[in-house]
């Protein structure tokens, strides 16, 4: 349902809220249904270890590979089995907002995608403390410019993130290539979750490590740059899916129904998915299955090429 905001006036609703609500609505572990907030983290974490481990075991990879001099400038490469000639290369970058998870934990579909002939690259970045969410940034294009320089007859490099790592994805729409020498081939944007206005979080304790100034987050912030930004080049005409689970938190559907509206306006190529019964944990880690309707998305995405 479109929003006086979504109109381009009025007050945001969370402006409206209490310190308690607008705390609540941006813990996505409180508005799990099925499991207790713990258990549906540790379930999370679980699937995201497992998966990490079993790639490792039976896939063929590049890991750590650097993207750059930083300690932190690492990327993990899993390859299709049969892999002859150019592939396909989803990007993964991992949530926890950008101050938990790693790219050694949260690799749920390597299995799957690679099973169908796509390379699978999960990103690493500098979560706080250490990272400033600029640096994040900076450090994802860097990496996205990487894969490209490596791959560069690449059949495609799709972007895909979940939840924070959706909103430094989303940073990438607005990415200055030119000074990163290379313009990575990008085929497909699969935004899971995510948060594309940081304002709100500024005002919540999620920002202590993040040490985010209002400043900071106008600028990281991808819903407030496209805003005003000038309309997408004509020649990058690749689909842009913002998806949102069921039973993600009131704020992240708000987001991300506000963000696509965003894309619309601007003249991206952009579809929104809201995924039936899942939550904002399952709505990821159940990439690992091969049947889940996101594991169908995705490899519909890459092979139609639509
Ligand atoms: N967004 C995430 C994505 C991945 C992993 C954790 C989170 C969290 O937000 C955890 C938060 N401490 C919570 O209680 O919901």
């Amino acid at each position: 349902m479109a929003g006086p905001r979504e109109c381009g006036k009025g007050e945001a609703p969370w402006k409206k809220m209490s310190k308690e609500e607008l705390e609540t609505q941006y813990l996505p572990s409180r508005w799990v249904l099925r499991l207790g907030a713990e258990e549906a983290l540790r379930t999370y974490s679980q699937m995201g270890d497992d998966a990490t481990k079993t790639a490792r075991a039976t896939t063929r990879s590049l890991l750590d590979v650097p993207y750059g001099d930083g300690e932190g400038d690492k990327l993990d490469i899993y390859f299709p089995k049969d892999a002859s000639g150019a592939l396909p290369f989803f990007t993964f970058i991992h949530g926890g907002y950008w101050q938990s998870g790693s790219k050694d934990t949260l690799a749920f579909m390597v299995d799957p995608l690679t099973a169908q002939g796509v390379a699978v690259v999960i990103l690493a970045y500098d979560i706080a403390p250490k990272g400033t969410l600029d640096h994040m940034v900076d450090q994802v294009t860097r990496g996205i410019a990487s894969v490209q320089r490596r791959y560069p007859c690449n059949e495609g490099i799709y972007l895909c993130g979940h939840s924070a790592g959706a909103h430094l994805a989303a940073m990438m729409l607005l990415a200055n290539w030119t000074e990163h020498g290379v313009t990575p081939n990008l085929r497909g944007f699969f935004l899971v979750s995510g948060l594309y206005d940081l304002e709100p979080i500024v005002h919540t304790p999620l920002n202590a490590p993040l040490l985010m100034t209002p400043e900071d987050a106008q600028r990281n912030s991808p819903q407030r740059r496209l805003e005003v930004a000038p309309k997408q080049p004509v020649d990058a005409a690749y689909p842009i899916l913002v998806i949102v689970g069921q039973h993600d938190a009131p704020e992240f559907h708000r987001q991300s129904r506000e963000f696509y509206q965003t894309l619309l306006q601007g003249g991206w190529k952009a579809s929104f998915e809201e995924l039936h019964d899942v939550d904002h944990f399952e709505i990821i880690w159940k990439l690992t299955q091969k049947d889940y309707v996101l594991t169908q998305i995705i490899l519909k995405t890459i092979f139609q090429k639509y």
